[in-house]
């Protein structure tokens, strides 16, 4: 039996992709396999030792301690691109929210509940909406930064709605250059991107190199009156810092994902809970790409989009027995394990290595099932990190 703990709300649509006969699933299961979660944060949670695999049924992990879990043989998965039309869609509302009076208009609206007599209503509504005047974004311009799985179909979203695209990515990789539109503008860097765009937009990861990208110097370029919108996480932008450009009377509105005490109750803040992938949809393709990559590297040893292995897969051999293990990434180390096969006589049918940075996993199919002795002594090998025969 497998055995996967969940934390947070996953769909069970994901769920079900665990056979019942072959694995246990649930919030409170010991001695776990693997994790499968969303954003609870695993930094201070004891690792179990039986812990082979993180499923991140999402698109961010830094609530996951990758690099430590790298050292440790776990392989971290999440879901790239799975709730990317979810965040998309809730960018664009934010844009609507900050540029159309589109909350105070509805509440001015409720408070007329206390009108006895429906002809007085129009009247009322008509004289009055000219407090809600606001402004389109047909012909403004939208900065994104972060050109990735969300800031593309932002783009892609803002120039069907007649908007001007400028991008900052110094990063961007073939694959996500390959699905931007070309009628993104790119920017040498982020000042520039600033200066120009009506509409900032924030699409990056939560890393050491993006912490307080936006802050009190960045700020000071930024175009007076823009929108900055903060889907990505908190620890981008300094609050402190929009709290004072807010003030000085240079940006315009602040709206974001990620709320803190400090962002409440201002009228140019509009602040969510966290929902940027809280759809049906989103929930559901997120629960079931981890759960798929999780099942697929518990029973085959395949690993796909993964934050700190490398990709790895191999179809198995009929009739073979698998080994799977994974070590640190220097030399000679897959050359003393296929010695110790040899030793054992145990014959290769199949194998393959990658390596990523400091980390290799390896997948060998072998004719015979291996013993424990021979499991052990490939364990024994320096460098190995972790061995499975599946
Ligand atoms: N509000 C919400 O519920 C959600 C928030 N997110 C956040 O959005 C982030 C981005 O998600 P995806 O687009 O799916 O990820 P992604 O990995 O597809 O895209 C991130 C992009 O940022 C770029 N980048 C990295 N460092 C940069 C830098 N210093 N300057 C400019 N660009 C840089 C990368 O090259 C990449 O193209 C996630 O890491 C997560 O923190 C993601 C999903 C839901
Ligand atoms: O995928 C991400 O990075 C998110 O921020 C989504 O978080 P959630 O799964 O909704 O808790």
């Amino acid at each position: 039996m497998y055995k996967v703990r969940t934390y947070n709300k996953i769909a069970l649509s994901g769920l079900d992709r665990f056979p019942r006969q072959a694995y246990e699933v649930g919030s409170d299961i010991a001695h776990p396999d693997a994790f499968l979660l969303r954003s609870q944060k695993l930094q201070g949670i004891e690792v179990p030792q039986s812990l082979l695999a993180v499923a991140r049924a999402g698109a961010g992990v830094n609530n996951v301690p990758v690099a430590e879990y790298g050292k440790l043989g776990i392989v971290v998965f999440n879901t790239p691109g799975a709730n990317a039309n979810a965040v998309k869609e809730l960018v664009m509302a934010g844009m609507l929210l900050s540029s159309r009076a589109i909350v105070d208009s509805m509440n001015f609206v409720q408070s007329l509940g206390d009108l006895k007599d429906p002809a007085e209503m129009s009247p009322r509504v008509e004289k009055e909406k000219s407090r809600f005047a606001g402004n389109e974004l047909k012909g403004k311009t939208l900065g994104i930064v972060g050109l990735g799985a969300i800031g593309s179909m932002v783009a892609e979203m803002a120039l069907a709605m007649g908007m001007k695209v400028v991008g900052f990515d110094p990063v961007l990789s073939i694959d996500a250059a390959w699905r931007l539109s070309n009628e993104v503008s790119r920017m040498e860097n982020l000042q520039s991107l600033l200066a120009r765009s009506d509409y900032v937009s924030m699409h990056v990861p939560a890393v050491d190199g993006t912490r307080h990208m936006i802050n009190n110097d960045t700020l000071a370029a930024i175009k007076s009156g823009a929108v900055l919108l903060n889907f990505a996480r908190e620890t981008i932008v300094d609050s402190a810092a929009v709290l004072q450009s807010l003030a000085a009377g240079r940006l315009g509105k602040y709206v974001c994902d990620f709320p803190e005490p400090c962002l409440l109750a201002h009228p140019q803040i509009i602040a969510m809970p966290h929902i940027g992938a809280s759809t049906e949809e989103s929930e559901e393709n997120c629960a079931v790409m981890a759960a798929n990559q999780l099942v697929d590297y518990l029973e085959n040893g395949n690993i796909v989009n993964s934050v700190n292995f490398p990709t790895i897969s191999m179809e198995r051999s009929p009739g073979t027995s698998r080994i799977v293990f994974s070590n640190d990434n220097v030399s000679g180390v897959l050359g003393q394990v296929l010695s110790v096969l040899a030793e054992n006589k145990v014959n290769v049918v199949d194998m393959m290595n990658k390596s990523r940075a400091e980390l290799a996993f390896n997948i060998v199919d072998v004719e015979t099932p291996p013993g424990d002795d021979v499991a052990r002594a490939i364990g024994a090998v320096e460098h190995v990190i972790r061995v499975r025969v599946i």
